[in-house]
């Protein structure tokens, strides 16, 4: 029975879910630049309050409010004390006086305001040798809290800083350095094993015998998972002895716990499908879904792990990954974000097996103006061996089932694949 898009994107979320859902939360402690990206693990409390302290605003002078409210309405005259550089904790500041203060220095004890050095007279600060029985006048008064950061202003310690499940970016992470943390506990990246099938198929950097090709998938399929943020515990070619792939899978999943066996290759309808021969009868199914390329896949569990197996056309393998997989990571595990899905006028003629969803690779253009939407172009034809193209765009570019030709002018959806393109 031929799957929708829809139905497969769902199968495989429900595979990788439940699997999720009954395995422990693994986490792990990382210094806080290591961590960008990551999702957390737990919630953090503030250790402390933020600002620490009270502090100054703004070069100027620490007062106490009160002195400068007279009766009489005139300027007061006061006292200049020592001055408070950003970094000591100064001594009280007594009545009558006034102490220079520098942005985000301690506010002494007593003082309650804060006076920017351009609303004193004189406005600019006394040297050491003109301090001694100076006194600054402030024409404009202070209310108690004028330029004064409270502690606790921004966080208070004792609560929620970062809940569990935040994405972790420079701004969560800079709030975690001011609270004095050093590292963080983050989930544990999704462990895959990864394994590229193929008599035909060799590591880039050997030489070709005749009817060999490159592994491009291993790359492929690698870095995509890398980039959304699952890790590659082995990757490794496996060639086309279904006896072979049952060994080589059984070592690798001794020696590397994962929580995905993902396998590109060998599933079609060819006399030498090793995928499908050493699991067709072990709780995979391989089956065709309506959408090209990336028609044939393989779904369900080795050993008890999730297995997705993939077509061996590099397209088609990086379309299964933009399709079914990494829409199920970023759900289920929080990254990666989903890709930003656009409308966009089609720049040519499209044409598509009705019967399948076709997804297209494009080159997106973003609108001139607000209120318009971009254009996308087609790159390269629809076969699934096309690696130029695809390294040429940026967009995949979907053409529902049920559309037989777009013309050009019409509207499509295309998912960004460089979000830097939004
Ligand atoms: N009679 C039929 N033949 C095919 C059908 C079909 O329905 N009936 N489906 C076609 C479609 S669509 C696809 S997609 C492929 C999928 O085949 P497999 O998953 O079994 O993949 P292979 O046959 O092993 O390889 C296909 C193609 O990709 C090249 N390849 C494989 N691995 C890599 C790699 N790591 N790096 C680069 N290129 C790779 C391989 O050499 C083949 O050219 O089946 C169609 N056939
Ligand atoms: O479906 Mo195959 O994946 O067309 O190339």
């Amino acid at each position: 029975m031929t799957r929708t898009v829809e139905e497969h994107r769902e199968a495989v979320h429900r595979l990788l879910e439940t699997s999720l859902a009954t395995a422990p939360q693994r986490t792990e402690t990382v210094e806080l630049v290591q961590a960008a990206g990551r999702i957390l693990a737990v919630d953090v409390r503030a250790p402390g309050s933020l600002p620490p302290f009270d502090n100054s605003q703004m070069d100027g002078y620490a007062v106490r409010a009160a002195d400068l409210a007279p009766a009489s309405g005139q300027a007061v005259q006061l006292h200049v004390s020592d001055p408070i550089p950003a970094g000591i904790a100064a001594p009280v500041l007594a009545a009558g006086h006034a102490a220079p203060i520098m942005t985000g220095a301690m506010l002494p004890a007593g003082a309650d305001a804060v006076v920017p050095i351009e609303r004193a007279v004189p406005d600019t600060f006394f040297t050491d040798g003109q301090r001694p029985g100076a006194t600054v006048c402030f024409p404009d008064g202070a209310a108690a809290g004028d330029f004064v950061r409270r502690s606790g202003s921004d966080i208070r310690a004792g609560t929620v800083a970062l809940a569990a499940g935040t994405r972790l970016g420079a701004l969560q992470l800079g709030l975690l350095a001011a609270l004095g943390i050093p590292a963080v506990q983050v989930r544990a990246p999704f462990r895959v094993l990864l394994l590229s099938t193929g008599d035909e198929v060799v590591e880039p950097g050997r030489e070709l015998a005749p009817g060999q090709i490159h592994d491009a998938n291993s790359t492929l399929l690698a870095v995509s998972l890398q980039e959304a943020g699952a890790e590659v515990a082995r990757a490794r070619i496996v060639t086309d002895s279904p006896d072979n792939f049952r060994a080589q899978l059984r070592e690798d999943l001794e020696a590397h716990p994962v929580d995905l066996v993902l396998t590109s290759g060998g599933i079609s309808m060819g006399a030498y499908e090793v995928v499908r021969l050493a699991l067709a009868s072990d709780g995979v199914q391989f089956l065709p879904v309506a959408m090209q390329p990336g028609g044939p896949q393989g779904i369900g569990t080795v050993h008890g792990i999730p297995f997705l197996g993939f077509p061996g056309n590099p397209v088609s393998s990086l379309v299964s990954f933009e399709v079914f997989l990494r829409p199920a990571l970023g759900a289920l595990t929080g990254r990666p974000a989903p890709r930003p899905q656009l409308p966009a006028l089609l720049s040519e003629d499209a044409h598509s097996p009705a019967a399948k969803h076709q997804v297209r690779r494009g080159r997106y253009t973003p609108p001139a103006g607000a209120g318009t939407i971009g254009r996308v172009e087609l790159v390269g034809g629809p076969g699934s061996h096309l690696l130029h193209a695809l390294a040429t765009s940026n967009a995949l570019v979907h053409i529902p089932a049920g559309t037989a030709a777009v013309p050009a002018g019409a509207e499509v959806t295309v998912w960004l694949l460089d979000p830097a393109d939004s």
